[in-house]
Order: C-alpha cells, then structure tokens, then sequence
C-alpha cells in the first residue's frame, strides 16, 4: 500500500501540493489526473523519493520512502514523463536488464525477464539495438519495459502512452491490466482519462495543487467536468 499523508511542496515560494492525502491499496489501479501544471507529477514522484516534501510523508507498505529509498524504489517502479532521462544503457536489453540486475537475480532470471517485458511492449528480440537510434515511441517502450521487468509490487507510470503508436497503446494497456489483474497496484498520470476509464479502480483529480476529486469513474464525473477534465460519455 502507497499512503500519502498530508503532503505539501513548495518550488522556491511557489506551493504546488497543498496538503494531499490519498491511498493506494494494494491490487489498485488509479488514475491522477488534472490540468497542466496542477502538481501531477510533483506528486507521484514522492511516491519513489525522487522528490522529498516540505511537510507530509509518503510511506510504501509501511515504511517511510525516505527512511529506505532503496526498499520505496525496488517496490515502486516508475516510467517518468520525459523516458529518454530514465535510459541508462547503450544496448535495449542492457537497458532493461540494469533493474533487475540491480536485484541480484541471476542471469538466466534476468535475461527471461528482459524478453518477457520487450515482448510486452511489442518490441521482442530487439536487445542489442541501440537506445540512441531508438524512435521517441520506442524510447518509451524500452523505458516501460525496464519498470515492468522489475516485477514491482507498484507500478507508478506518467503519461505512459505519450508518443506510442496504436499498437503500442494497446500492448501497453493490456499489460497493465494484466498486471493489475494479477494483483499489482498500477498508477496512472493521464490527460487521456478515455484511454484508461474502463480500466480503472479510482480517479484522483488534482487542481492548484490539491485534490478535488477522489472515487470510483462513475461517481466523479461531475467533480472532473468542474476542472475540466474531459470525461468519456
Ligand atoms: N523542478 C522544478 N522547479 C521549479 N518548478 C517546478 C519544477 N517541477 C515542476 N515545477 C512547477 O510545479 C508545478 C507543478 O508541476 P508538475 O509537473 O507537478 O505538474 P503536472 O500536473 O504534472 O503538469 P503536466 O500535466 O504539465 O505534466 C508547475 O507549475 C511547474 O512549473
């Protein structure tokens, strides 16, 4: 479980969390979403240490992010916005083999796990192609691929679909529900709320900083259309 408690942050004298508290069970799938700006990403990052608050705590099953930034990013894994800042090999598989290394799993448990996740992100058999001739959309795949080749307890993605094709939506997409399905809890940081509204458990709307919407799709659907986040039929 991810509890935020009472988060806030500040950017030089500019708040940007106000006080945010939610909860992620364990098995949950959830959307953030919110307008450009509305502390989206500030927020999840919390949730991995990448971002420490001014006031507030993020624990992940039980214990403080900042108490044990290893343990909080070995079970919460993390697709940033920007996927190219989270590359850190010169090789596809290299790339998505750094994580579970990192575990200290052997090499035969390693070398599956980076199949299985390229295979999941329609991009199988390609791990001795460079990452600094990937395509943008490729660059997100591999980047997915690396989270999900963690087998993380949490999955946290921003704007995972952001640049892929449809095939790779769709790939993406069925991963994660597999994933979820499986009992893994996935988060979401989404301005396409129609990509993912039948797949979720829950919806956090953030606004200047604070949460004005949280519950099952259905039940804010008012709440998100007052912020201006447009809402499937
Ligand atoms: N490193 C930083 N330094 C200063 N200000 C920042 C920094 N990162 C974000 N901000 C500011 O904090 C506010 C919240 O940014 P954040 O990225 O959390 O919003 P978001 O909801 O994820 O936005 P988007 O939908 O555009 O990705 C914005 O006004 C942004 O300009």
């Amino acid at each position: 479980m991810i509890r935020v408690e009472d988060l806030t942050h500040s950017y030089g004298d500019t708040r940007v969390l106000d006080g945010v508290s939610t909860t992620i069970a364990d098995g949950e799938f959830v959307l953030v979403v919110g307008a450009n700006g509305s502390g989206k990403t500030t927020l999840v990052r919390q949730c991995n240490g990448l971002v420490e608050p001014d006031s507030g705590t993020v624990t992940v099953d039980g214990t403080p992010v900042h108490e044990d930034l290893v343990r909080a990013r070995t079970r919460v894994g993390m697709v940033f916005q920007h996927p190219r800042d989270q590359l850190v090999a010169a090789t596809v598989g290299a790339d998505v083999a750094f994580g579970p290394e990192n575990l200290g799993l052997d090499r035969d448990t390693v070398d599956a796990r980076v199949a299985d996740a390229l295979d999941a992100v329609g991009m199988a058999g390609r791990e001795d192609e460079r990452v600094d001739e990937l395509s943008g959309g490729e660059e997100a795949r591999v980047a997915i691929a690396g989270a999900l080749a963690m087998e993380p307890a949490h999955l946290i993605l921003d704007e995972p679909l952001a640049g892929l094709d449809a095939t790779g939506r769709d790939a993406v997409r069925s991963r994660l529900a597999a994933l979820h399905a499986d009992g893994a809890s996935v988060v979401v940081v989404t301005h396409d709320l129609h990509e993912w509204f039948d797949t979720a458990d829950r919806v956090v709307a953030l606004a200047d900083g604070c949460i004005v919407a949280d519950g099952p799709p259905d039940s804010v659907r008012d709440a998100l259309a007052d912020v201006a986040v447009d809402v499937p039929p």
